[in-house]
């Protein structure tokens, strides 16, 4: 037996592995082991059973999955044996069999694939064109999800009753028309045709020995048919699945077809694995207590392996905006009281909507916290590579009606929209492409019935010219041009991103790696069947364009492979299945968020949570903003709102001692830290207890002092009052700083001089009722000490638990006093890292003997954000190593984190989420500061760019690659 297949496998999993019967169900919960099953039964067919690699098809969901998949095989048999199973995606695998045997069913090979977008343009267009009331993405997915129940347009219109169906049928109709004449297949037809090739020729897969399949439960119909046609000669199929983490209902997804199958081959074998070997119990339980709310669903058993642990957390934030601040603070205290057992890879956020992003990845930005993104726009669907991939698309094959379409008149050619519009039109009753219509009138075969200026032919003569000139020299000059008219700010990151197109470019002609594609993609010679070989030097560009539009995350799996720099992940939920990571937050947790106000299906919202929940291995976090970002009132998700569900979590981040970090080890199966090490990372932490926001969700007390103008109206701040106040971080500042802030607030907020001397009274006169009132529940607080921490914690998330600390407290004696007392120094810490200043308590005793300069520094909100350039420095930030650290590293309030001194790492990038649209309306609707992080934010858009070189080109977040195409 091939070293180690089976030492790490339990009992029941052994079974699966190396079961003799033909046709295997493996089910089973979350991290229970199915990937690793599956994958060592590949290995164990391989090595034991002696099956040709090449005799086998193994299919995943995402490439990322199949990627994984085969890394891990190679450990096993080798990276020869490896490389050469069918091993991909269901798309993948199928435009193999399209690729090489596809004339069977009159399928020329020089088909393309239209890729979402394509889809999406050519419903839009036959919409716009024919004054259809239809929305073009709901169209389009309507079109999908036909074709996945395998019916056609012709089916469809046969069945099509009312007004509204017919009008769908007609652009299913056209939308099938469009992509017959641009020679394209999109999707679902690779899938389609592939059935449909299987069915006509079953000797193209006679060789199939062993099918298995990865995350079945999300399998469709047409997947479904698939399975059973690969695997139509021997029928030897092993699946694994978990029914609870279905979660592609939209997409057609069939849990149904587990049934189906053990219907089709009655002796299928079910094996359950119920060991848990990835979650602490804390964590399993209170995802199981959310998966049982659904009754319809058998029970069943999970145990975990690990210990009980820390129990998740859920916790209320008065705001979008805070909950990112405080997620990031959360992040902070996690690593430095783990004595950075945990690193910045170990943690991710995983969000429901892509467009949740936004707050997150500011607050990430402004804290110098380094991030990649998981299930944004991909590196391919980037504005700027996708234009570049449309030319070489164009080159390749110029019929590509869609890619012409949209590159026509890029850069500018004078080529109005209604003349490519009439030009297409004229090409579709002419049976022509639009290419070749384009060609004849600009080679003066052909006059138009289109309207064509002169203009516009000497543009056409243009684009015509660079097309045939770069047919016969792969090179795209022009776009450089262009990217800096029509970026200028934003022109070097996409030139990057060119850069790095046209490097996979050159590094894909390489002729040995062509070989090796050509070599690697091949199925077996079959005899007495024809298959098409493909000749290297005449498809280099096909095959680079099917890599790029199928196998993209494989190329992102290279920049990650080539990075050393650790950085948390954000994702969406549907984009994290399969994954797993130490710490997993979950934010925006509210009704309609999760469940989505537009999904159909409750039950899967819920399964959506539960396999975010089930990411996470040692710490989660849950949360909800009392306020959405557009600030509207957001209510608790329904699923963590019933009764009972409460008692399975924390309602803030967790104390960690050095028992918990020896357990938390443990379940990652990690060296833990030394005491001595622990105690060293907890120096650099200024507040080791999540209290700084309360409990209730709201406002802490600091931000409310600032923000209360309730009574007064517009604000003003006093400078006059000289008694006591409670204790604000501004006790620090300089009365030059003092002054400056005083000028910028002049300028920036209108109207506030003028208001100011009517306001003083007022505001001064709520301040001080306030610190009154706190002072009293100090008084009481302090009478009444907490007995557990969790009161204690309770009581801190306002000021006055601050003053609740034992007694000879700084803080406490200040208030109790009533004298011009020192703050205290944790209660001055208390604002989060980027909101506090730390000036030497000096400089704060010549305060205190000014009193103007007192009721100055009390009255000034430093916690605010100014809207203007920073005003003052703070020391250098703590040694925390998610600070980045530069030469200077003096880091302004509200303004960017120091840029790196080294070169950051790449980030990588993995599906489309389903929510990218969505993405990039609120990209393009948000105007926030700038900033410059290891990514490429949404703030960046504001930011003048700097020149990035190398690895940095990669960089790009989902704003960046969100830009408009
Ligand atoms: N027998 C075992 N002993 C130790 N660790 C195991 C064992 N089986 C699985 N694991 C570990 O448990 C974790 C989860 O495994 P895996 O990803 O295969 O689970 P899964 O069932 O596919 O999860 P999901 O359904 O969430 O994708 C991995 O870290 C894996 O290495």
């Amino acid at each position: 037996m091939a070293t180690g297949i089976l030492s790490d496998l339990n009992e029941a999993q052994c079974e699966a592995v190396t079961t003799a019967a033909d046709v295997v169900q493996v089910l089973a919960p979350p991290g229970s082991g199915k990937t690793k099953t599956l994958t060592a039964r590949v290995a164990y067919l391989l090595a034991e059973r002696r099956l040709k690699p090449w005799n086998i098809i193994v299919c995943t969901f995402t490439v990322k999955a199949a990627n994984e998949m085969k890394e891990r095989i190679t450990k096993f048999v080798g990276h020869e044996c490896a490389k050469q199973l069918k091993l991909g995606t269901f798309h993948s695998v199928a435009l193999r069999y399209l690729k090489q045997y596809g004339q069977h069913i009159g399928l020329g090979k020089d088909f393309g694939i239209a890729d979402s977008s394509d889809s999406k343009a050519i419903v839009k267009r036959i919409i716009k064109k024919n004054d259809y009331s239809i929305d073009a993405g709901g169209a389009r997915g309507r079109i999908s999800t036909q074709k996945a129940k395998g019916i056609d347009n012709e089916q469809f219109s046969r069945k099509a009753k009312n007004v509204e169906q017919q009008e769908f049928a007609r652009i299913y109709q056209e939308y099938e028309e469009t992509l017959k004449a641009s020679n394209l297949l999109d999707y679902d037809d690779l899938l389609l045709r592939c059935c449909l090739l299987l069915r006509t020729e079953p000797a193209c897969v006679s060789n199939v020995e062993a099918l298995l399949i990865d995350e079945y439960q999300d399998t469709n119909n047409i997947q479904y048919d698939l399975m059973g046609l690969f695997a139509q000669h021997r029928n030897v199929i092993t699946i694994v699945g978990d029914p609870d983490q279905s979660i592609y209902g939209f997409r057609s997804a069939e849990i149904k077809n587990l049934t189906r199958m053990k219907q089709q081959w009655p002796d299928t074998l079910t094996i359950n694995l119920e060991e848990n070997y990835r979650s602490s119990g804390a964590i399993l339980h209170a995802a199981q207590h959310i998966i049982e709310q659904d009754e319809s669903r058998p029970p069943k058993k999970l145990q975990a392996t690990h210990t009980y642990g820390q129990r998740p957390v859920l916790r209320k934030l008065p705001s979008a905006a805070a909950e990112a601040d405080w997620l990031v603070a959360e992040l902070k205290r996690i690593q430095a009281l783990s004595g950075d057992l945990l690193q910045p890879n170990d943690f991710a956020v995983l969000l429901r909507s892509a467009a949740l992003s936004r707050a997150i990845e500011t607050a990430l930005g402004r804290e110098g916290v380094p991030y990649r993104m998981i299930g944004g726009l991909r590196f391919f669907d980037r504005a700027e590579v996708k234009l570049l991939v449309d030319y070489l698309r164009v080159v390749d094959a110029p019929g590509n009606n869609e890619a012409v379409e949209r590159i026509i008149n890029v850069p500018p050619r004078r080529v109005g929209e209604g003349t490519v519009k009439g030009l297409h039109e004229e090409a579709r009753l002419k049976g022509v492409s639009l290419w070749s219509l384009v060609l004849d009138v600009v080679q003066g075969r052909c006059k138009p019935t289109t309207k064509v200026t002169p203009a516009t032919q000497t543009g056409l003569a243009k684009f015509v010219d660079v097309i045939l000139s770069a047919q016969k020299k792969l090179a795209s000059v022009a776009a450089e041009n262009h990217l800096k008219r029509k970026f200028p700010d934003e022109y070097e990151a996409r030139w990057t991103n060119v850069e790095e197109l046209l490097a996979q470019t050159i590094e894909a002609s390489d002729p040995q790696r062509l070989i090796a594609m050509v070599d690697d993609g091949a199925l077996p010679s079959i005899e007495g069947l024809e298959r098409r070989t493909e000749s290297v030097s005449e498809n280099a560009l096909s095959l680079f364009l099917a890599n790029v539009t199928l196998a993209t995350a494989g190329a992102e799996k290279t920049e990650q492979d080539g990075e050393k720099a650790q950085q948390l992940t954000i994702s969406t939920i549907h984009g994290a299945k399969g994954l797993e990571w130490p710490v997993v937050f979950i934010p925006a947790c509210y009704d309609g968020s999760i469940p989505h106000s537009r999904a159909d299906d409750n039950d899967e919202e819920r399964r959506l949570l539960y396999v975010g929940m089930t990411r996470a291995q040692a710490l989660l976090y849950l949360s909800t903003p009392l306020r959405n970002s557009q600030r509207e009132e957001a209510s608790m998700s329904t699923f963590l709102a019933q009764p009972g569900v409460a008692s399975f979590f924390e309602e803030h981040g967790p104390s960690i001692a050095a028992a918990d970090v020896r357990a938390l080890a443990k379940t990652l199966r990690r060296d833990c830290p030394s005491d001595d090490a622990i105690a060293e990372s907890k120096k650099t932490l200024e507040r080791d207890e999540d209290n700084y926001w309360p409990l209730t969700g709201e406002e802490p007390f600091e931000e409310r002092a600032k923000w209360d103008h309730s009574k007064s109206g517009n604000a003003a701040w006093s400078f006059r009052d000289t008694r006591p106040v409670a204790v604000f971080s501004t006790a620090t500042v300089t009365m030059q700083q003092q002054q400056e802030y005083s000028t910028a607030s002049t300028k920036t907020k209108a109207g506030s001089v003028s208001a100011k001397a009517q306001y003083d009274e007022i505001l001064e006169q709520q301040k001080l009722e306030k610190v009154d009132e706190r002072a009293a529940q100090v008084r009481t607080a302090s009478e009444d000490k907490p007995k557990t921490r969790k009161r204690q914690i309770e009581g801190q998330g306002t000021i006055a638990s601050f003053f609740a600390k034992p007694p000879g407290r700084a803080g406490n004696q200040s208030m109790t006093s009533g004298g011009d007392s020192l703050p205290d120094p944790k209660i001055e810490s208390a604002m989060p890292s980027a909101k506090r200043t730390k000036q030497p308590l000096q400089k704060l005793r010549n305060l205190n003997s000014a009193p103007s300069e007192r009721a100055l520094v009390r009255a000034l909100p430093l916690t605010h954000k100014l809207p203007s350039a920073p005003l003052f420095r703070p020391p250098p930030s703590s040694t925390n190593m998610l600070t980045a650290s530069t030469g200077d590293a003096y880091m302004f309030l509200s303004s960017s984190p120091p840029q790196p001194k080294e070169e950051p790492a790449p980030e990588p990038a993995d599906e489309m989420s389903t929510n990218d649209d969505v993405r990039a309306e609120e990209t393009a609707k948000v105007k926030v500061r700038p900033a410059v992080t290891f990514h490429t934010t949404s703030m960046q858009i504001a930011a003048p760019q700097r020149k990035t070189l190398g690895m940095r080109r990669s960089l790009q977040g989902w704003n960046a690659r969100g830009g408009k195409r």
